[in-house]
């Protein structure tokens, strides 16, 4: 185990500056094991079976087969596992009239290893829908050119999902805008990095060229955001897609009243549904530029203004029962492992303020999280597309209208996240705006 004062390197995490969080190794697309072929069949129909009602009584059919220690030491089969047993989770408990609570032994057993051998929650998470769910159609070469591209030239046919609920490209098209977030936020790590070192070393052209290359990356990520109804459709989003994509916790009153019970005599267990605040790449620029997240409703301490850190041990108490920490059990092990250690090694907040009378240091500072708050307003802007539209439309139905599939109240929640952001500004919190 690295030592968390250190700077954390990259490989030790399965991350990378080519790859982000996406992993390095292309995922795998089809388990290698013949043993494994009913998984893969399944799977395989899953669009119809779903469509034609008949996923339930498929599932139901499949033999119960072990997680063989093959499938455990490795991990491109591992994830591949994790992936599909996930796809089948989300179909059986919301592909019918009403929610099935319970999950057949046939998946959950093997579910609940393979999940817990990731380090990660047993249905369907950002994990199995995103980060390992994509092929690329033109090779890597094509791929990487999206690192250095502007939002609009990047062209998302150089990849493809794996799996989809669907079949449909709104469907496919939602995934893949996600995982290009991922790509092009890779360079961050590389450059977020190489911010910490250059705040230890107190090396102010180097601290200034790195946060502006987040800054820029944070711009062009923003700007994303308007390329999602190219393919995806709100009302296809909304009524066909997301209740999918649903968890369940939270689900009292949509017929899970106590979440969903895996395997015949198994244990009842309550877990959020997928969703983007389990990408650990905007969580990443959260902890690297000190951005704290409290519960709902919890009103922000005002950011410590000197090094000295008195009202630390009460913030930190708060941040972790906010909802974005509680997604931290939500990413694969690994990633949730490399947060930890970029919050320990991470004072550049504190060389920030050690430097407020440098007004280059600020600025280059706060600028980065005005780039961030703008994100966080623009993606607010999708979700008014996506989530409050077609729910007026459909008023009365189903009632998630206000709750996101993370299972928040999502509009405070989201407010939130952008208030915050911004009040971690120190020329903000200098002249007294916050307060
Ligand atoms: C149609 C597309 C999208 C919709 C409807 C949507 C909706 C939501 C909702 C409702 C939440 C609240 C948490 C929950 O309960 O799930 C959320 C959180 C979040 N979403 Fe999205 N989202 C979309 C696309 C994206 C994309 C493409 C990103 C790219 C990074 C993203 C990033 C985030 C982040 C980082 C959070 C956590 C809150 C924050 O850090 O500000 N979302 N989203
Ligand atoms: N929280 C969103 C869903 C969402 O953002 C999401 C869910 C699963 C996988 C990825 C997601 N974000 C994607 O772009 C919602 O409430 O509809």
């Amino acid at each position: 185990m690295p030592s968390l004062n250190s700077i954390p390197r990259l490989e030790d995490y399965g991350v990378s500056e080519r790859y982000g969080f996406l992993p390095r190794e292309l995922p795998v697309q089809r388990l290698k094991d013949d043993y494994y072929e009913s998984w893969e069949d399944v799977i395989s129909k899953l669009p119809d079976l779903l469509v034609n009602r008949e996923l339930r009584s498929e599932i139901d059919k499949l033999p119960e087969l072990k997680v063989k220690q093959s499938l455990l030491d490795d991990i491109g089969q591992l994830r591949r596992s994790y992936c599909v047993l996930c796809f089948l989770a989300n179909a059986y408990v919301w592909g019918g009239d009403k929610p099935a609570q319970v999950l057949p032994d046939n998946i959950a057993n093997p579910l609940l290893i393979t999940s817990d051998k990731l380090g990660l929650p047993p249905l369907s998470t950002y994990a199995s829908l995103i980060l390992w769910n994509f092929k690329l159609n033109d090779g890597e070469a094509a791929f990487d050119i999206i690192s250095t591209q502007q939002s609009h030239e990047i062209n998302p046919d150089v990849v493809t999902t794996i799996n989809t609920f669907t079949g449909l490209i709104d469907e496919s098209w939602f995934y893949i805008i996600s995982m290009f977030y991922e790509k092009i936020g890779g360079v961050c790590l590389n450059a977020g990095l190489n911010l910490i070192r250059a705040a230890r070393d107190d090396s102010k052209a180097v601290f200034i060229e790195q946060i502006n290359i987040i800054a820029e990356k944070v711009k062009i990520l923003g700007d994303l955001f308007s390329r999602m109804d190219e393919k995806t459709n709100p009302d296809i989003f909304y009524n066909v897609l997301r209740p999918f994509l649903s968890g369940w916790k939270g689900m009292e009153n949509e017929g899970l009243p106590n979440g969903v019970k895996y395997g015949k005599n198994g244990k009842f267990y309550k877990y959020a549904g997928g969703s983007n605040a389990q990408s650990s790449l905007i969580q990443f620029l959260d902890v690297l530029l000190d951005v704290q997240h409290m519960p709902v409703g919890v009103k922000n301490q005002p950011q410590p203004t000197t090094t000295a850190t008195t009202t630390k041990s009460i913030t930190q108490k708060d941040n972790k029962k906010s909802f974005i920490y509680e997604m931290r059990s939500y990413m694969p092990r690994e990633h949730r492992q490399f947060l930890d250690h970029v919050k320990n090694a991470s004072t550049i907040r504190s060389y920030v303020l050690a430097n407020e009378d440098d007004p280059e240091i600020t600025r280059a500072y706060d600028a980065c999280l005005d780039r961030l708050k703008e994100f966080r307003d623009k993606h607010m802007k999708l979700v008014a597309r996506y989530i409050i539209n077609p729910a007026k439309k459909q008023k009365g139905t189903f009632g998630l209208a206000t709750k996101g599939t993370g299972s928040t109240d999502f509009l405070p929640f989201l407010k939130q996240c952008r208030d915050e952001t911004l009040k971690a500004e120190v020329n903000r919190d200098r002249m007294n705006i916050n307060k």
